[in-house]
């Protein structure tokens, strides 16, 4: 893509480039991500079919040979005439498992730092070569073609994974999809012809998943994946746990997680083989892997509030003994609906155990070991024929042997975990169960049942309404926390640098200081959260020690510290007319507390609005960077602290709240990629600011960046969007696509901004929005939280945008000029911004940098400006000459035009 395509005037988040745009366009409904969605499903299906053909080929042909489809058809029968061959199928199933997990452990670090691009490229080259070996294991099935397959799928899914971790945190959604058209592959065979009919439809399955493999993965290079809208992952939070009061405590190690992984590895691995010992027919295996995945995913979603009245390390205790027995028991059925139901209750338990923890570690490590043990444990062999009466007896086949004995091993950690995790041991246990299915009340006494707690049970406190992008005023809560409406500075500007962890910002905050000093701002103070004060450091050395910190105490010093912060410096810096630059702020607890540890949002925005009286940045900053490159670069840093080290999911949904804060607040959100090398971060950086300050009318910018060149016109034009609604106050009247050069040049002397930039002010425009708006935004942006989406808020001003951004660009700075006449014939005499130098008139011949039109706003405007030093009236005059000649000009291009 051509920069200039990139920099065209409607993208919705216009920053300095390209990425940042395609990061956030709000683009729906993505085509990128069908391919992704069909690519994933087909190659779950894949997988399901090719592991079942390896095994059934081994069982009935051996190793060496070829099956056709009789040969495979008798397989059923085979089975229950005894004469499949189990030392062959075992073995071979054990390879072709673990070369999938060898094949998912292939591409993992060096793909990891590729660029997004890059890897999209490596992603459907490897789907193509997946799906042309599955095209001839399908034609030419051998048990050596499979797991050659095998060794493909692992990498295909491990690269899926790579690719866009955000689209993969549920793996059961098209996991769920490939079962159910597995199951109707072989119900339509086994129904028309009997329950051996189905194996012969498996090669022809692996086929069409390998031709629709390739299609997918040539879909997502043609149709690629807008990053820019992380698909949300829509997993139930946390937060209403909490709120229930269920007490944060952490297992305190993790091996009971694994533990509930290594169960459902163990009931994945045996459902082929419990399908093949109990001759259920490929029919039974569609339907007990979609049992476990939906047992699994309602589990999982279920998990934050399933028995509100445990606490966490016994219900994981529980979960572990729970899912042990249920699985025990799925092996020793010998009926298909009966193994499926209990394969899934044991499933749901893992996904309420797993969930019950703030979980950090690797679901493939806990599967992996579930898994193996259960293969090693298959390959023996061992079945059991148990004598029940003389008329009875009861057959443990060898599936059952291997999933009963990780089930049983889940079963003894359960147990020892309750003993050794709970806070109380042992003690008090019959009232957790009793109490188990309780909600808490507000002051944490056990209250109603989890059933009635929706209409009778206990009243929450009244949390603040959430606002809006945090552009409004938060509700009054009824005897909670009064939360005043939020509010820009009234002189100065305050400037947030936000990003994940290890993004640039403290490298990036430095070049900020000398960028504000080259435009001749020197009242600057940079500073941090946490840790900007000397109370702050203190509170810094507490977060980052992390001792017996839980969420919610550290939300309170986040809070705390900023409260501080803004009263002891940032708040007087700012009332001396100064810039404030500070590393983190608000957005980093919504990112970090509410989004990434799950805690309530309009807490946390609660908390920090009456912390700080509502103070929001004029402008925000947002260095955004994948979770892989910020895990890589913290890691490299050398000095990791705890908090630095957390999850690839807690990393994502960081990342993914501060880039939808950047969508909800486009008129103060600047989204840079961050994940270029730092001197284009710094590049980008600057042409944001200059774009900002330029329309606050603050500072000047140094002569060799002088705007007029190419570079710094898209620059500035990009910084905001020219079809919000907001931005078009600060935005460039025209767009360089659209207008010829001398219109141009006209229309942006008459908004007199390029005088801003060269000399004396003329334009007096400031990125903060008046006070008036910002109560109207504030009272909107409450009625949205008390009845509407947050997606109906943002509909009205996208619809504007859409509205500034379709007629042309002309109109929009005709519109511009005529409020820069009213605004220039009724007050010429506006004062001229600090620090900036006298302009020269503008040539008829110069290209004039982008400058932000003047509205209608512009009084209210002025009044939020810092203090402006008195003008001499020779200037004035001079000033006043330039805008009527501006004004002239602009209407004659305009005459032109018609
Ligand atoms: N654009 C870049 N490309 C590669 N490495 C970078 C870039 N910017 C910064 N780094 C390096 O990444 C590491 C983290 O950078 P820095 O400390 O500036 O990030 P940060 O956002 O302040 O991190 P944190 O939030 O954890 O304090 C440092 O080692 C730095 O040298
Ligand atoms: C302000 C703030 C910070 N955090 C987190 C984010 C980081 O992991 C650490 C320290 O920040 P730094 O950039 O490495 O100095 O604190 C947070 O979770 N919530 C906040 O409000």
């Amino acid at each position: 893509m051509s920069n200039d395509k990139r920099l065209s005037a409607k993208q919705p988040f216009g920053g300095p480039n390209a990425d940042t745009s395609d990061r956030i366009a709000a683009i729906t409904p993505q085509r990128g991500v069908i391919g992704h969605a069909v690519l994933e499903a087909a190659t779950w299906l894949a997988v399901m079919s090719s592991v079942l053909l390896t095994y059934s080929l081994a069982g009935v042909v051996g190793f060496a040979s070829s099956a056709r489809g009789g040969a495979l058809a008798a397989v059923v029968q085979r089975e229950a005439d005894g004469d499949f061959n189990r030392n062959f199928a075992n073995p071979a199933y054990l390879a072709v498992i673990v070369l999938l997990g060898i094949g998912s452990f292939l591409p993992l670090k060096r793909v990891r730092s590729m660029e997004f691009s890059q890897r999209t490229l490596i992603l459907t080259i490897t789907s193509v070569l997946t799906g042309i070996t599955l095209i001839v294991f399908g034609v030419y099935s051998t048990v050596w073609m499979g797991a050659i397959a095998a060794l493909f799928l692992g990498a295909l899914i491990s690269l899926q994974v790579i690719h866009t971790p955000e689209l993969h945190t549920k793996p059961w959604r098209a996991g769920t999809v490939s079962a159910v058209i597995f199951f109707f592959i072989g119900a339509v065979a086994q129904i028309r012809a009997g329950i051996g009919a189905g194996m012969p439809a498996v090669p022809w399955t692996v086929f069409a998943s390998g031709i629709v493999i390739i299609l997918a993965g040539v879909l997502i290079i043609v149709s690629p994946l807008q990053r820019s809208r992380i698909p949300s992952t829509g997993a139930f939070p946390l937060t209403r746990a909490l709120q229930q009061a269920r007490a944060h405590v952490d297992v305190g190690a993790p091996w009971p997680v694994y533990a509930l992984f290594g169960v459902i590895g163990s009931i994945f691995v045996v459902i082929v083989p419990t399908a093949s010992d109990e001759s259920f027919g490929i029919m039974s295996l569609g339907l007990m892997v979609c049992a476990v995945l939906v047992g699994w995913a309602a589990g999982y979603e279920a998990g934050p509030t399933f028995a509100p009245g445990m606490t966490r390390p016994r219900l994981t205790a529980f979960s572990l003994i729970g899912a042990g027995v249920l699985a025990i028991l799925g092996g020793m059925v010998h009926e298909v609906s009966g193994t499926a139901l209990l394969f899934a209750a044991a499933a749901f338990a893992v996904g309420v155990g797993v969930r019950a923890q703030d979980y950090q570690i690797s679901r493939r490590i806990g599967l992996g070991i579930g898994a193996i043990i259960t293969l090693l444990i298959l390959s023996l062999d061992a079945r059991f024929t148990v004598v029940l009466s003389e008329a009875s007896t009861w057959n443990i086949t060898g599936s059952a042997v291997a999933v009963s004995s990780v089930g049983l091993l889940a079963t003894v950690g359960g147990i020892i975990a309750l003993f050794l995790f709970s806070p109380t041991g042992i003690h008090g246990i019959g009232v957790d169960i009793v109490h188990a299915f309780r909600t808490r009340t507000a002051d944490g006494q056990p209250g109603q049942s989890a059933g009635s707690a929706g209409a009778h049970g206990p009243k929450q406190p009244h949390a603040p309404a959430a606002p809006a992008g945090h552009g409004g005023q938060a509700a009054q809560s009824g005897g909670g926390l009064q939360t005043p409406s939020v509010r820009t500075a009234q002189s100065g500007f305050f400037i947030a640098v936000e990003g994940p962890d290890g993004s640039g910002k403290t490298t990036q905050i430095d070049f900020i200081r000398k960028h504000l000093a080259d435009r001749g701002l020197h009242n600057v103070e940079t500073t941090r959260e946490p840790g900007g004060t000397d109370k702050g450091k203190q509170i810094r050395a507490a977060i980052l020690d992390g001792q017996g910190v839980t969420p919610k105490s550290e939300a309170l010093l986040y809070a705390a510290d900023r409260s501080h912060h803004v009263a002891s410096l940032i708040d007087p810096t700012l009332r001396s007319g100064g810039v404030v630059v500070t590393d983190r702020y608000i957005d980093s607890s919504l990112a970090y507390q509410a989004a990434g540890r799950e805690l309530a949002e309009e807490d946390i925005f609660a908390l920090s609005a009456w912390g700080t009286d509502g103070l929001m940045p004029n402008l925000t900053l947002l260095l955004d960077i994948s979770p892989e490159a910020s895990a890589q670069r913290t890691s490299q840093r050398g000095n990791e602290n705890h908090l630095d080290k957390q999850s690839a999911e807690f990393r994502g949904r960081v990342r993914a709240r501060f880039l939808s804060l950047a969508e909800e607040n486009p008129h103060r959100y600047v989204v840079i990629n961050a994940d270029q090398p730092a001197q284009k971060v710094s590049e980008d950086i600057a042409a944001a600011l200059d774009a900002a300050l330029d329309a606050a009318g603050l500072g000047r910018r140094p002569q060799a960046q002088q705007p007029g060149s190419q570079t710094q016109r898209r620059s500035s034009a990009d910084l905001l969007t020219s079809d919000d609604p907001d931005a078009t106050q600060a935005m460039p009247s025209l767009e360089a696509e659209n207008v010829p050069a001398e219109s141009e040049q006209r229309s942006q002397g008459a908004s007199g901004q390029s005088a801003a930039a060269q000399g004396p002010a003329v334009s007096q425009m400031p990125v903060v929005k008046p006070a008036e708006e910002q109560q109207k935004a504030a009272d909107g942006s409450q009625e949205a939280s008390e009845g509407q989406k947050p997606a109906d808020v943002q509909s009205k001003p996208a619809k504007e945008q859409q509205e500034s951004a379709e007629p042309e660009h002309v109109e929009t700075a005709a519109g511009s000029a005529e409020s820069a006449d009213t605004a220039a014939d009724s007050d010429s005499s506006v004062p001229p911004k600090p620090e900036a130098k006298p302009a020269p008139v503008p040539e008829a011949d110069t290209i004039l940098p982008d400058t932000p039109s003047v509205s209608a706003d512009d009084d209210a405007a002025t009044r939020i400006l810092p203090s402006q030093p008195e003008q001499s009236a020779e200037k004035l005059r001079k000033q006043a000459e330039i805008e009527r000649q501006a004004r002239e000009r602009l209407r004659q291009a305009r005459r032109g035009k018609r």
